[in-house]
């Protein structure tokens, strides 16, 4: 058993801010401590290497004699390999990924490792069947040569990596995209940048600024009700729908009124159109094989999302349609003076403090938007279109939220909502058990110390309760695997049973659970966590409780699948944005 103090490496303690690109032409010392890592002991010889494999042997005359000799040659090749191995045993000693329990070696592809197993199957099924194996902290092995990855989903080393964020960052591989279809705002940004966008943006989600978007979200909701019963009316009573689009399009229109006061008109305005075709392409180009290499190729070159690729523009225009409408608003000033939105908060607060440095530029506040515009929609969309499944494949559930909702009568505002315990439980369990961001990643930036909460055992009978880590490691977190896992959750882990919320002892002590909101990690934790999750919680209710009251949901015989693309996404017949679900009138 050890317990040991951080191994912090001095060269690699500065904090990744601003990316890649702040750093010029130098390289970001995520960079240097990543590359040091592995290429370091090469460097004082990488002339001799580069003219011995490059230049042919009539070139030696003209260079240094002494190289090309046989005894040279292999005098160097054997102080390379010497060097190699010495490194090797000193990295074994400094670090415990090698004394780690592995996905089984037997089934990793030579080229693809364990990724394209993950990749194929169902949205972090595969970290389920190997925590199952190896217990809640293993290691797989990575694609295209890539040191091995970190699985965690042990509750005490997670917590440690989301509470240092400053330490453990989002993957660099993850910041060009990211800027490519939401902006340089708070998702993108890292260390002091981000810090101050959080602190400023903070406030335009607290529980009495959501409480300020209630009206909008009812307005929003209802309308979504009137377009699917209507539909219905015009169908004779009953119709099968793509019921991410009638979500989707209802929680665009959310965030469109509560972002910056703009109106998508039901998913029917040019924009509206526009943001949708861009995205499904987005998420269908997503689920392919291609797409599967070109995150590989970014995680090995993230300068590639500089070229102009079919599937890097998709993304590009869904910012650009987004932005160009946020940066009309932000350049024509006209924000209403009593305006609750995102935008009008952020500006008045910027007036109020006339403050130029200290408030966010003109592009972070368009940036920004273009962020919760994106994020703000899909993410809530996929929860709540997968937990409308649940509620089509278990009727009695779904009758029992409709009575509760009934028993409140039409008009539900912000403290009614709060007071439905069942509408409750069944949003809880939506998101436990579909989380819209089914896993994350991250990167350690420092040698480090990770606490864990089940010890492991080594083969050799020894057992670690903390695990030593080197600068580069990358993890990841994946959230249904936490959320669903039968150790913690009982053999029921797997079920939709909103019930265990309401029940004494139907959900495990605080103490068994991980630090998170409700227990579960769904909106992440830390200084990282969800911004939006208040905001995502109470439309999610809403929205639920305005559909039941009048609306019947079943099942369809359509075999769905839970894929990540690059967030959760039902996929139908090979098609990604699809769930078909059958709708009637409620009696
Ligand atoms: C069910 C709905 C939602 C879920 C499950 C969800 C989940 C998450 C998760 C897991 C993260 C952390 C990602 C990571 O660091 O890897 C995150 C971050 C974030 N979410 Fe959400 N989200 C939801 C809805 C929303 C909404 C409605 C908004 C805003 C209107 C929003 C805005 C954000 C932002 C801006 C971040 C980045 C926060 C930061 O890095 O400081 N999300 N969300």
């Amino acid at each position: 058993m050890r317990l040991g103090k951080s191994n912090a490496c001095p060269h690699t303690t500065s904090v990744f801010v601003g990316g890649l690109k702040s750093y010029g032409t130098t390289p970001s010392p995520f960079f240097r401590s990543f590359y040091a890592n592995r290429l370091a002991f090469l460097w004082p010889y990488q002339t001799s290497i580069l003219r011995s494999v490059f230049l042919p042997r009539s070139f030696a005359p003209s260079l240094n004699l002494v190289m090309f000799t046989p005894s040279f040659t292999s005098l160097l090749l054997t102080l390379l390999g010497a060097l190699s191995l010495a490194r090797y045993v000193s990295n074994r000693r400094r670090q415990d990924i090698y004394r780690l329990p592995s996905a089984p070696r037997e089934i990793a592809h030579w080229l693809w490792g364990h990724e394209l197993l993950s990749f194929e199957h169902e949205a972090t099924e595969m970290y389920s069947k190997w925590v199952a194996i190896c217990g809640p902290f293993f290691k797989i092995k990575a694609a295209l040569f890539h040191s091995d990855l970190i699985v965690a989903a042990d509750h005490a080393a997670v917590q440690h990596i989301f509470q240092n964020a400053d330490d453990y960052v989002k993957s660099p591989a993850f910041r060009p995209p990211v800027a490519n279809v939401l902006g340089k705002g708070l998702v993108w940004a890292e260390g002091d940048d981000h810090k101050k966008q959080r602190r400023i943006l903070a406030p335009a989600f607290s529980p009495e600024a959501i409480k300020g978007m209630a009206d909008d979200v009812s307005e929003c909701s209802e309308k979504l009700e009137s377009r699917l019963t209507n539909y219905v009316l015009a169908h004779g009573g009953s119709a099968t729908v793509n019921i991410v689009e009638y979500t989707s399009t209802c929680t665009l229109d959310i965030i469109g009124r509560v972002a910056f006061g703009h109106d998508f008109k039901s998913g029917q305005s040019t924009e509206a159109k526009e943001i949708h075709a861009s995205w499904t392409g987005h998420v269908n180009t997503g689920l392919t094989f291609g797409a599967f290499i070109a995150m590989l190729v970014i995680r090995a070159l993230p300068f590639i999302t500089q070229i102009p690729l079919p599937a890097i523009k998709a993304g590009g225009r869904i910012r650009e349609i987004v932005s160009k409408l946020a940066m009309r608003i932000v350049q024509s000033g006209t924000v209403a003076e009593k305006g609750k939105d995102i935008l009008s908060v952020l500006i008045k607060a910027d007036r109020k403090h006339g403050s130029k440095t200290d408030g966010l530029t003109s592009q972070q506040l368009v940036d920004n938007v273009s962020t919760f515009i994106m994020v703000g929609h899909e993410t809530t969309a996929g929860s709540l279109s997968f937990t409308l499944l649940e509620l089509a494949r278990k009727p009695e559930v779904q009758q029992r939220l409709r009575e509760e909702v009934r028993q409140f009568g039409r008009d539900l505002g912000y403290d009614d909502i709060q007071k439905l315990e069942f509408l409750d439980a069944v949003v809880k369990e939506g998101l436990r058990m579909h989380p819209a961001s089914p896993q994350t990643e991250r990167v350690a930036l420092k040698d480090d110390v990770i606490p864990l909460s089940k010890p492991i055992q080594t083969a050799n009978g020894e057992t670690l309760s903390s695990i030593r880590v080197k600068a580069g490691q990358v993890f990841h977190v994946p959230f249904t695997t936490m959320n669903t896992n039968p150790d913690v959750w009982g053999p029921d882990a797997r079920e939709f049973k909103p019930e265990r919320w309401v029940t004494p002892g139907g959900v495990p002590p605080p103490s068994d659970l991980p630090h998170g909101w409700s227990g579960i990690v769904t909106f992440c934790d830390g200084p990282r966590n969800c911004i939006g999750y208040r905001l995502a919680i109470f439309e999610f209710k809403i929205i639920l409780a305005t559909l039941v009251r009048s609306l019947e949901f079943h099942d369809t015989t359509a075999e769905i699948h839970e894929k990540i693309s690059p967030t959760l996404q039902p996929v139908t017949d090979g098609k990604g944005g699809l769930l078909p679900i059958h709708v009637t009138l409620a009696a």
